[in-house]
């Protein structure tokens, strides 16, 4: 079987995509996978890392109405339809499937035009225009988080990294600490921005480190790629990393995490039972806010604003939450089963289903 995954952009987009990737060559390793992307995109980086073929068309900008403009194929559609069409004659996929983003939209209409089956995976509780447009197309249409809608959609969650959905937090905690020059037995918070780090979160952690200091509270703070934050010399320890590539490190040393909501931050925290802080980024759709709302719901995490989360408000709370074990332990399992870890093996099932419809 031949699968052309079309998504790219940011980790958001690359991450589920190859998680899909290593889940259909896990199930049959004669499977042969092809990535569609866009030449600026992250995926020109991870996907070829990854050890998989990529192929490239030219970025459409879209409106954020899907309109009729838009299914008139203007020029720029149309050259990018074009290049997907040559693609398909290429690659010869049996199936392709589109996790959202500009590269779906010409993935999706250049499929049709070849009457090839299409598979859905909406990323983000709230649906993108692209998915949107390709949801018109197929019954094959699967959503991340409960509740979304989407037609045709159908709630398996977010495929994730493997080093994730096996994780086992227990097994790892005395490992993750040592490996992060963490101490073994204090309470420890990790604080995550997402795949590019945020400032809000950074300034309002670090200003609270004395108050994690005296409660004999440790943080693990990644920063972001591009953030160059020095650590607070305090002791239990303040750790500040810029990036992680070990995630599943990071959330075995953690007793709690403060992050923001994006779709993978939400489904890996909450998945591996992780009690979360969740600060949405206000911008956007709104997606973040509606990303962690089911775990929220459900007791697993706490919601809180962009503009409440100053220095004075993590001091008042996050200390108090990190040393209260019992309320960690009805969050943990709270979290833990509202999201789903497989939803990388039922999109293989959804696609093989959608090839022999
Ligand atoms: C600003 C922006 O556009 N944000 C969007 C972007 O977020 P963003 O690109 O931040 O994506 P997510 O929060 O969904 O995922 C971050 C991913 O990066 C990984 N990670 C993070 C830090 C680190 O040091 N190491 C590491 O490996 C995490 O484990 C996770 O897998 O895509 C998401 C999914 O479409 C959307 O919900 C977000 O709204």
């Amino acid at each position: 079987m031949r699968v052309l995954l079309a998504g790219g952009g940011t980790a958001g987009h690359t991450s589920p995509l190859l998680a899909t990737a290593d889940a259909l060559v896990r199930r049959d390793p004669s499977t042969e996978v092809t990535a569609l992307g866009t030449p600026r995109g992250l995926e020109n980086r991870v996907v070829p890392a990854a050890g998989y073929p990529l192929e490239l068309v030219p970025p459409v900008p879209l409106s954020r109405k899907l309109d009729a403009d838009l299914l008139r194929t203007p020029a720029r559609l149309r050259a990018t339809v074009k290049a997907a069409l040559e693609v398909l004659d290429r690659v010869r996929p049996d199936v392709v499937v589109g996790f959202g983003g500009y590269v779906s939209v010409p993935a999706y209409l250049a499929a049709r035009r070849r009457r090839l089956p299409i598979v859905v995976h909406e990323g983000n509780a709230k649906p993108g225009l692209a998915n949107r447009l390709g949801a018109r197309f197929t019954h094959h249409v699967a959503t991340s988080f409960p509740g979304t809608e989407l037609r045709h959609g159908v709630y398996i969650g977010l495929p994730v990294r493997r080093m994730i959905s096996t994780l086992d937090r227990g097994d790892l905690r005395e490992v993750a600490r040592a490996h992060f020059g963490l101490d073994a037995e204090a309470p420890t918070l990790l604080v995550t921005g997402g795949s590019q780090g945020a400032r809000r979160l950074n300034q309002a952690v670090l200003g609270a480190a004395a108050a994690f200091a005296s409660a004999g509270v440790q943080v693990l703070h990644v920063v972001g790629p591009n953030n160059d934050v020095p650590a607070p010399g305090s002791t239990p320890p303040y750790v500040v990393e810029r990036y992680v590539d070990r995630m599943d490190l990071a959330y075995a040393a953690a007793d709690a995490v403060l992050c923001r909501a994006g779709a993978n931050t939400v489904t890996e925290v909450s998945g591996v039972g992780l009690p979360a802080i969740y600060v949405p980024l206000p911008i956007g759709n709104g997606e973040q806010a509606l990303n962690a709302a089911p775990v929220v719901d459900a007791g697993g995490g706490l919601l809180v604003a962009d503009e409440t989360l100053t220095p004075e408000w993590v001091a008042d709370h996050v200390p108090a939450l990190l040393t209260d074990p019992r309320r960690l332990v009805a969050m943990s399992k709270a979290a833990a089963d509202v999201i789903p870890l497989d939803a990388d093996e039922r999109l293989v099932d959804m696609i093989l289903a959608a090839v022999t419809a």
